[in-house]
Formats: structure tokens, sequence, C-alpha cells
């Protein structure tokens, strides 16, 4: 077999570009956004003011923070064709592929025909996204057709209580607030990578977008905080889960929520919604997901020196506040969409054509044998 590591597989270790954006692992552990720590802007600041620094490159002061919160509330609710078709897909569904659909609808509705329509155009998604995901969550899975339009001022806010039509607590706000600031923005990731390829043809903002929905889409990438939980819902102790995860390692199987393809020692975003899992199973009233999840941190640390990456314990603190399961992945859209949408946005600044070559290793020049001879 070849080695992928000498054949520069998955491109890792090259620079595929420049950005302003952001910096991942760059000495060792650290992520910045416009060179803020992400741990001082998950202490102190919102995430609607994490999406107007990505936008605007600085962060907002008072009235331009009012400004934008207010105008991403008058983008929240749907256009009623986008609730039709939502009503049409079948609660089966995996739900990142409900919200590439309706990305690409709702692209369909309101087109981006002019790149001066740019910021519009991610606003829209962002304010838009929770609203997409529960409006079809809850038809499809409860029969309930619920209004678009919430009271809560913040993304988290609108999300939870759209999720549940009950108004949300301060912790489970400003968790959920957390989680978005985390999910914002990581550098030339699989799926901002998708988005700014196809940025790079001059495509539109919604094609962008759902591509990088179905980059993200995958337990390698993004879907790695659905299969976590799956996993560790499977467990029934701490002993049972080094137990289990010693059989997955012996068997050569991918432990979710582990590892990292830039970091080397540690993903800084961890120690911060570990914190918050760990509050959260205190609310819970029951820890022992939580204990599971540490023995499973400790047990990947000590055997194969993996560390929790930014989905393992995203995986408990959303199970703690009620989210199911299966929303996980989307909920990552409803945050990383301000990443692509900064990338799509920096990228046609200064474009060419995204196009890398290929390494040939196929058959030697032939000719077509008639297909009779063949
Ligand atoms: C928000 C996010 O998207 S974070 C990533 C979420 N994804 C996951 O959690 C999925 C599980 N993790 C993985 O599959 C990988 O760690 C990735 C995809 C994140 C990174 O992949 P790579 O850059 O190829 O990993 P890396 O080169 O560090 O792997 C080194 C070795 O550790 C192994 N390894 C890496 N992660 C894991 C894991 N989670 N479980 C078991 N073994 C692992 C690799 O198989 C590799 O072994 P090998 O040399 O025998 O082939
Ligand atoms: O950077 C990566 O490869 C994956 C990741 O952690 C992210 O996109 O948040």
């Amino acid at each position: 077999m070849v080695d992928k590591k000498l054949t520069g597989a998955g491109l890792r270790g090259q620079s595929a570009g420049q950005t302003k954006l952001c910096t991942v692992g760059k000495s060792g552990s650290g992520l910045t956004y416009c060179g803020y720590d992400v741990s001082d802007l998950a202490d102190n600041a919102t995430f609607e003011e994490v999406a107007y620094l990505l936008f605007n490159s600085e962060l907002p002061n008072e009235s331009q923070l009012a400004d934008y919160l207010s105008s991403l509330k008058g983008l929240r609710d749907l256009p009623q064709a986008l609730k039709e078709v939502l009503k049409l897909i079948p609660a089966d569904t995996h739900p990142m592929d409900v919200m590439r659909t309706a990305c690409s609808f709702l692209g369909n509705l309101e087109p981006e025909v002019e790149f001066t329509q740019q910021i519009q155009a991610s606003n829209r998604l962002l304010a838009a996204f929770p609203a997409i995901m529960c409006f079809w969550y809850r038809y499809s899975h409860e029969g309930v057709e619920i209004d678009c339009q919430t009271d809560q001022n913040s993304t988290a806010g609108h999300f939870l209580k759209l999720l549940t039509s009950k108004s949300p607590s301060a912790l489970h706000k400003k968790v959920m607030d957390v989680s978005l600031i985390l999910y914002a923005e990581h550098e030339f990731n699989a799926s901002t990578f998708t988005a700014r390829v196809c940025a790079s043809t001059l495509s539109d903002m919604y094609s962008c977008v759902a591509g990088a929905i179905g980059s993200l889409r995958g337990p390698l990438h993004g879907g790695a905080n659905e299969a976590a939980m799956d996993m560790i819902q499977k467990f029934s102790s701490p002993e049972d889960a080094k137990k289990q995860m010693a059989e997955m390692l012996a068997r050569k199987e991918k432990i979710m929520g582990f590892g990292h393809a830039i970091y080397r020692a540690s993903d800084p975003r961890n120690v911060i919604i570990k914190k918050w899992s760990e509050q959260l199973s205190k609310e819970y009233g029951d820890t022992s997901l939580y204990d599971i999840s540490v023995a499973c941190e400790e047990y990947m640390w000590d055997s194969k020196k993996l560390f929790c990456n930014a989905d393992f314990f995203h995986a408990s603190a959303y199970h703690f506040m009620g989210i199911p399961t299966k929303l996980f992945t989307p909920i990552f859209v409803c945050s990383r969409v301000t990443g692509w949408a900064a990338h799509v946005m920096e990228q046609r600044q200064n474009n060419r054509i995204i196009r890398p070559s290929a390494d040939y290793i196929g058959s030697e020049p032939r000719v077509v044998t008639p297909i009779s001879e063949r």
C-alpha cells in the first residue's frame, strides 16, 4: 500500500493560500479569529459579535451590535415556498441533507445575483438556518408547524426556543452561544476549503455554502459530534468505555471525536466545551455520561496519545441540553456558515481559480482494443 504520509495525501502541511481570518495551531495548540484568542471571545463576546468580526474584520461597538442583532432578527422568517419544501422532506432524511437542500432552495428564491449582495446573502443564511433546521424537524417529527420568529435576541436563544417553544434557561443560552463561537471558524478545514474552491470559480454564495454543508456532513469532519454521541451512549460505565474502546482500536476503528489534522497536542476548544459539559451534567442531575466521556479522554490519551477535538464534549453538552442527536451536526452549520461566508468573501477579494495538479499513477499510454476482442 502507498504510504499516505509520503505522497502528501490530504495536502497535509501544505499552504493552499492566505487568510486574515484565522490561525489554527500556530503555536502548537492555539486558535485565533482575526487576531483574537478563541477563549477570550468565548469569555467576553457573543456569537453575533464573532459573526460581525468575521464579516467586517473588527468587533462591533454597542450601536453596531444593536443594529446587527435587529437586522438578523428581521431575516429569520422563512419564505412560504421554502416551508412547503421542508414539509415534503421525510422524517428519516439525514438532517444535513435537509440543510443542504434548504440552502440551495433559498438560493433559488433569493439568488445572489451580484457579489455586492454577498453580506446580505450571508446574513440571510445565518439568520435562517436555525428556523430551517427546527421547522423541518418539528414538522416531520412532531407534526407541529412552528412560528419561525421568536422573542430571543441571540441566535443561541432563538434556536433553543424554536426547538421546544419554551424560553431557554440562561445557562443553556450561554453554553449554546459559546458552542456557536467555538465552531464559527477554523481556517482551511475541509468544508471551508470546499467553499473557497467553489468561490474561486466565481460561483454564488448559496452554491459555496451548499457544497460546504456536504463536506461538513462526513463523520471525519462535522459529523463526528453525532458519531461521538452514538458511541458514548453505548458505554455503560467508565470501565466499559475503556474496555470497548480497546476493542475498537484493536479492530483499527476510528474513535470519533478524537485526533486532528492540524493540532498535535490538544484542541483549544475542548477545554472550553468540556468545562460547560461538566456544569450541564450537574444541572441535568446525572453526571454518568460526563464521567464516561472523561474516561474516554483519559484512555485515548494514555493508550494512543490522541486528544479530544472540538466535537467530543460537544456531544454530551448538547445531550444535557436536550438536543436530539440528529441535530448536532446541523447546529455546526448554523455556526460555521459565518466562517464559510467570510472565506468566500476573502477568496473573492483576490481570486484565482483553485486548480492544483495531480501526480499520475495510472497505466502507460495504450490503444483501445475493439469491443469484440476485449
Ligand atoms: C470539528 C472537526 O472536524 S474535528 C475532526 C472531527 N473528526 C473526528 O473526530 C473523526 C476521528 N478522527 C479522525 O478520523 C482523524 O483524527 C482526523 C480525520 C480528524 C485527522 O486525520 P489525520 O490528519 O489523517 O490524522 P493523523 O495523521 O494525525 O493520524 C495519525 C494516526 O492516528 C490514527 N488516528 C487519528 N485519529 C484517530 C482516531 N480518532 N481514532 C483512532 N485512530 C486515529 C490514524 O489512523 C493514524 O494512524 P496510522 O498512522 O496508523 O494511519
Ligand atoms: O480544521 C479541521 O480540519 C477540522 C476542524 O477542527 C474544524 O473545521 O473545526
